[in-house]
């Protein structure tokens, strides 16, 4: 697709990948609506953003991106506000192996809502005129991650959806085009919950060893990188429709491109 011009919206865009996600769009002169749970915080990138790329091309709005009604207020506002909507990106999620009905509901739920509203605001279906939507799942995902296990299988299940979604079936009727993008573990604030013994169980010594082995070799995935992966997918839409894009290293692999009829 053509980003030049696009319009936007990044829920969880406030810090770390997701705030990346935002300086690639706007790299691209898309229009980049910035969503967070965190005003504050959202407000700061918001206006730092504007200043380097222009007041008219991004701008904040509070959003909890496990809130149906949220989401969709969101993504009406960026639609009012710039006249379309082209693309729809959710980036919430998180890690407590301590309580595995929260991680499901927030991982899943809100992969779910954003497909959800996506579609009614934007689907063939209902009159739209089809888009993208992303989702930010996890390397952990689609490699084995046994340190993790509820919630890499709670990504497991949003690499997993969206792929049934862009199955023809589905496709054929929404028109959106849907990815997922999964990092192994990035230099963001959220790699801190491995210090919390109770988030992350039975696994806490191991996961402070990898994390340790991270550190001495540098071998964290970049934010900067995650946003390069972002834009690769959106101007490559149409081949990339339906895959996870897998970032191990500095170079991508793409997973699950659905084919066929049922
Ligand atoms: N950092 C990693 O190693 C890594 C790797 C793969 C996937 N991920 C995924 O990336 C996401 C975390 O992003 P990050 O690593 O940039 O962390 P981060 O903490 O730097 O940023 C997360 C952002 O999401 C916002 N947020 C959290 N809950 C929200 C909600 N309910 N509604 C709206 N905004 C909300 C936060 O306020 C914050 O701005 C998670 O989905 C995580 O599973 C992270
Ligand atoms: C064990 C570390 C706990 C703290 C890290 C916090 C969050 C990380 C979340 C990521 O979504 C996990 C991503 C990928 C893990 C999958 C494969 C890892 C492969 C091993 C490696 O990269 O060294």
């Amino acid at each position: 697709m053509k980003l030049d011009g696009a319009v936007s919206v990044v829920i969880g865009g406030a810090n770390g990948i997701g705030k990346s996600y935002c300086e690639s769009l706007l790299e691209k002169k898309c229009r980049v609506l910035l969503a967070d749970i965190q005003t504050e915080v959202g407000q700061q990138t918001s206006e730092m953003l504007a200043s380097r790329y222009g007041h008219d091309q991004v701008t904040f709005r509070k959003c909890n991106g496990v809130c149906e009604v949220d989401i969709r207020e969101t993504l009406l506002e960026a639609k009012l506000r710039w006249g379309r909507l082209d693309i729809v990106i959710n980036h919430v999620g998180i890690l407590d192996e301590g309580n595995w009905k929260e991680v499901m509901d927030i991982n899943i739920g809100s992969a779910i809502l954003t497909a959800k509203v996506t579609e009614e605001i934007l689907g063939k279906n209902n009159g739209g005129p089809g888009g993208v939507m992303v989702l930010t799942a996890s390397a952990a995902a689609v490699l084995p991650f046994p340190l993790m296990p509820i919630y890499s299988t709670s990504k497991a299940a949003v690499v997993h959806y969206v792929r049934s979604l862009m199955h023809p079936l589905h496709y054929s009727r929404h028109g959106i085009r849907m990815m997922t993008i999964c990092p192994s573990i990035t230099k963001t604030n959220f790699i801190n919950v491995a210090n919390d013994r109770d988030k992350i169980g039975v696994m806490y010594e191991k996961a402070k060893e990898l994390l340790k082995m991270k550190e001495a070799t540098n071998s964290w995935i970049q934010p900067k990188w995650v946003g390069d992966l972002l834009i690769h997918m959106l101007e490559n839409d149409e081949e990339l429709a339906g895959t996870a894009g897998v970032l191990n290293s500095k170079t991508p692999k793409y997973y699950y491109k659905p084919r066929g009829k049922l």
